[in-house]
């Protein structure tokens, strides 16, 4: 029932997260380790959000919104004892906080717990409730988190990626995200719509500790035809693509992996700020990605589970051999590189398919957007001055989970 078969198939629903109480925690002495740019006017920011949303649903995709199935979620048999033990540890608060604080997960009501679990909890908001002799309450200050919040939570693309039939629930690479993935982990397990449903969990559904193997959906295209194209970088480890590909291929789930090298800057921390799909045979790529990039091609053999890597002479035939086309349209747009990287910066190449040849783009982006037009892409424009603060574009911001393969 869930599955995404394509990049650029025709969307039909998603996960987004509208941006929460979260985003008014950003402060300047905060907003690096919480890996946004800025600190950002959170109304303005949830109002874009709205908008985009309305877009998608215009365009007849079903959006859900990741804190309601959390809040639904936590409603569930289980779903809250399985905090306690990930959430509410001894060694994350100190012994003396155990106890007060599985009793705090068991008895708040859902929407209120959904919100601390994604906005954070600063000491002074809590201290009241706990009563207990702590020395890390001690040690805090009132204005300190005693749980941080997570603001990208908004970029929903990384924290679990469907890959058709199954899907993965990333274990994030910075310290300040990993904690999604517990709340991922809340809704794939217990929220009736995932838990009733038939799929396969590729990787870190578990309580393992996957340093270094990170893995996060913004490097993870879904290309078609049975193959994957996987971002090796920042935040995606050689480690965590060889975890992903054992599995993808001991479940059957995919055949073919095409991994790409990412240059280490914070400008290219996830494939899809280099390069997205968005045709059938089309990818838009920052025209001034370093030539000397390898890729490699990794394919099942023998046992089960066992794979060969082979280096690709080059890219994107490496793509259009996997996806059986004769040529790739490869759209690099005709700017210099001042313009180049503006827009880059920008989430300009980060495009969302609701079918093929129809992308979702942030409107700031004119000469990508005009080229792209040029070639044959429509584009329907995002507003997203504030949103493009937490440097990530319509496609990290939606989570598909129900995509159609493209028809030939
Ligand atoms: N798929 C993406 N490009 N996501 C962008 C994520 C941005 C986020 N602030 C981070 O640094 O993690």
């Amino acid at each position: 029932m869930f599955h995404v078969d394509s990049e650029v198939g025709a969307l039909r629903e998603v996960i987004v997260h509208r941006p929460g109480s979260e985003l008014s925690r950003l402060t300047p002495g905060n907003v690096d380790e919480l890996l946004f740019d800025d600190v950002m006017w959170a109304e303005r920011a949830r109002e874009e959000h709205d908008g985009f949303v309305a877009q998608l649903r215009a365009r007849g995709t079903t959006v859900h919104h990741f804190e309601e199935l959390l809040a639904s979620a936590l409603d569930e048999p289980g779903a809250r004892e399985f905090l306690q033990d990930q959430l509410t540890t001894a060694t994350r608060f100190g012994p003396a906080l155990d106890a007060p604080l599985d009793a705090l997960v068991g008895g708040t009501a859902a929407v209120d717990l959904a919100d601390m679990l994604i906005g954070g909890v600063l000491k002074r908001e809590i201290a009241p409730l706990l009563h207990a002799s702590s020395l890390l309450m001690e040690y805090l200050d009132d204005e300190d988190f005693l749980l941080t919040p997570l603001p990208n939570h908004l970029f929903q693309r990384d924290n679990s990626a469907w890959i058709y039939g199954g899907v993965s629930i990333n274990p994030m690479s910075k310290p300040a995200r990993k904690r999604e993935t517990i709340n991922s982990q809340v809704v794939y397990n217990y929220h009736p719509m995932f838990r009733d449903s038939e799929f396969t969990f590729l990787y870190g559904n578990d309580s393992l500790q996957h340093e270094p193997a990170t893995v996060e959906g913004g490097d993870i295209t879904v290309i078609g035809n049975g193959a994957v194209m996987i971002g090796m970088g920042e935040r995606t480890s050689p480690q965590g693509v060889e975890m992903l590909a054992q599995r993808l291929f001991e479940t059957r789930t995919a055949e073919r992996i095409i991994v790409v090298e990412l240059p280490k800057t914070r400008a290219f921390m996830h494939l899809d700020t280099a390069m997205t799909m968005v045709d059938r045979d089309a990818f838009c790529v920052y025209p001034y990605l370093p030539d000397e990039l390898r890729s490699f091609t990794l394919t099942p053999v023998g046992h089960v589970g066992h794979y060969e890597v082979k280096e690709n002479r080059e890219l994107f035939s490496a793509i259009a051999d996997a996806l059986d086309i004769d040529k790739l349209r490869v759209l690099k747009v005709p700017m210099n590189r001042m313009t180049a990287a503006r827009e880059q910066w920008d989430d300009g190449t980060n495009f969302l398919a609701v079918e093929p040849g129809v992308v979702m783009g942030y409107e700031r982006n004119s000469f990508t957007n005009k080229y792209l037009t040029e070639n044959g892409i429509e584009i329907i424009p995002v507003v997203g001055s504030e949103l493009g603060r937490g440097r990530g574009g319509p496609r990290c911001m939606t989570c598909p989970i129900v995509r159609e393969a493209v028809s030939s």
